[in-house]
This record gives C-alpha cells, structure tokens and sequence, in this order.
C-alpha cells in the first residue's frame, strides 16, 4: 500500500490499493521530445469525449495545458447540469475530471492508453459555480501500464483540496477502439482528417 498526504480539512492519509503501487522496476516517465511546451493549451482528443469534447454541450468541457516534466494542470467549471445533491457537483462527474485530466497525460508521454483502474477520494464538496484547478502527473511507467495521480482544487491552483485520484492506465493501440467502439462513431472518426491526425500523434513514438 501507498500512502499519500491528503492536504485535506483535516491532516489524514490516503491509502491506495497495491495495484497502484508501481513494481520496483517500474522506471520514471520520459517527456515525449514533440510534447507541448509547458503552458501550451492541450486540445481535445476527441471532439465528442464527454470529458473534454467541445462538441458535447452537458460534458465538462476540461480544459489542460501542459506543466513541466511529465504533469499538466485543468481547469473544470461545475455547471448545473452536473449536479448530484442540489447546488453540488456529483461524484461520478468530478470522478470523469479527475480521469480525464489523467488522461490528457498521454499528450506528454505520446502514447494511448485506457483507464485500469482510478481509485477517488472526495475530501469537501465541490459548489455549482466552482471552477476546479486540477493538477494530474503521471509518476512510473512499467510495460504497458502507466501510474498516475491527480488532485482538484478549489477555485484557485493553491484554493483547498476537493478531490484527489490514483490510477493506472494500460497503454493500447488505435485497435482498440476500432474494434470495440461503435461503427457508426468509428467510421465517422475515421473519415475526420482531423481526428485521425490526433489520433497519430498520441501513436507515433521517435
Ligand atoms: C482514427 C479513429 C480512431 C480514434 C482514436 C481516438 C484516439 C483516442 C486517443 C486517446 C484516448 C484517450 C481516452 C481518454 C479518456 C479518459 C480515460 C478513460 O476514461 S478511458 C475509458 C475507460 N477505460 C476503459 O474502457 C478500459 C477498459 N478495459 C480494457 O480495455 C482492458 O481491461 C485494458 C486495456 C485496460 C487491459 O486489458 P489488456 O488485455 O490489454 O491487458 P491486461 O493484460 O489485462 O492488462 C495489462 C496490465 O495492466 C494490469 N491491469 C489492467 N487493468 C487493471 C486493473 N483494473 N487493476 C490492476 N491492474 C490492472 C494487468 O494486471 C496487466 O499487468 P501485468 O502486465 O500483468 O503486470
């Protein structure tokens, strides 16, 4: 078990499952040489990802740039529409914007990978209005597998601690979405020079 400090209310550790203990030969991230510059905006990868997509109205529309080494910060704005308890942002959704900006890492490293695991600890509420500062640095790297944390703040980059996250994420080819996502979104992903260019420069490695 890892533990971490929690920045929380209150002083308390976080314990994470062994799963995202990185093996001992797991070895450091290596920043992509072609990866945005710190402070460069990192686009969506996919305009109707519901985490980041600018074509999906209800979704977080997440917004990442890149940090230094192999870390990017985000900015979420809880709208209405992502209410769980009336005036607070659910769960699930603030689980979605830890994830995603887990998942803009990729831009740094310039590979695609899935979500494994994503482990979350929801440590204060988080208002309808609040605009979320997240921070999501990918921390080992063994085989395929990726180890990863994130942490969300309230209205500033230095505002309380709402949410933290621990994650793995599973390096995949193009394939796997190919060949498990829908035909319909596939074919039209494929027939997207757009999308297909992006999809590239999560794939090429030097
Ligand atoms: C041109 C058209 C194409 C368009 C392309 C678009 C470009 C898109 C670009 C970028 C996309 C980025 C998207 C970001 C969005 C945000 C992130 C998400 O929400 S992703 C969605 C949620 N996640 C899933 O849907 C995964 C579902 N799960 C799977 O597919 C599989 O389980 C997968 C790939 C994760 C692993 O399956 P295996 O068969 O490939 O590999 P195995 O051998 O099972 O796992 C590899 C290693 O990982 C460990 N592992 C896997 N899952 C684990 C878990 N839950 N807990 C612990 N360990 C786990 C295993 O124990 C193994 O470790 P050992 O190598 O033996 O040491």
């Amino acid at each position: 078990m890892s533990t971490v400090p929690s920045g929380g209310k209150t002083p308390r550790s976080v314990v994470r499952s062994p799963a995202l203990t990185p093996p001992a030969d797991a070895i450091a991230p290596v920043r992509h040489p072609q990866a945005p510059a710190p402070g460069e905006p990192i686009g969506s990868h996919y305009a109707h990802c519901f985490g980041c997509g600018d074509e999906q109205p209800h979704g977080l529309l997440l917004q990442s740039r890149a940090g230094e080494g192999v870390t990017i910060t985000a900015e979420f704005t809880v709208r209405p529409a992502h209410q769980g308890a009336p005036g607070l942002a659910h769960g699930g959704v603030l689980a979605t914007a830890l994830d995603e900006s887990l998942g803009a890492l990729q831009w740094l490293l310039r590979v695609i990978a899935v979500t494994g695991k994503l482990e979350t600890d929801f440590v204060r509420p988080v208002p309808v209005g609040t605009v979320l500062f997240l921070t999501a640095e990918a921390t080992a790297v063994s085989g395929r597998k990726i180890f990863c944390s994130a942490t969300g703040r309230l209205g500033g980059p230095d505002g309380p601690v709402a949410v933290r996250a621990g994650a793995l994420f599973v390096e995949v080819k193009v394939d796997h979405f190919v060949d498990n996502g829908r035909q319909e979104e596939i074919r039209a992903a494929m027939a997207d020079p757009d999308q297909v260019r992006r999809a590239r420069a999560f794939e090429v490695n030097p």
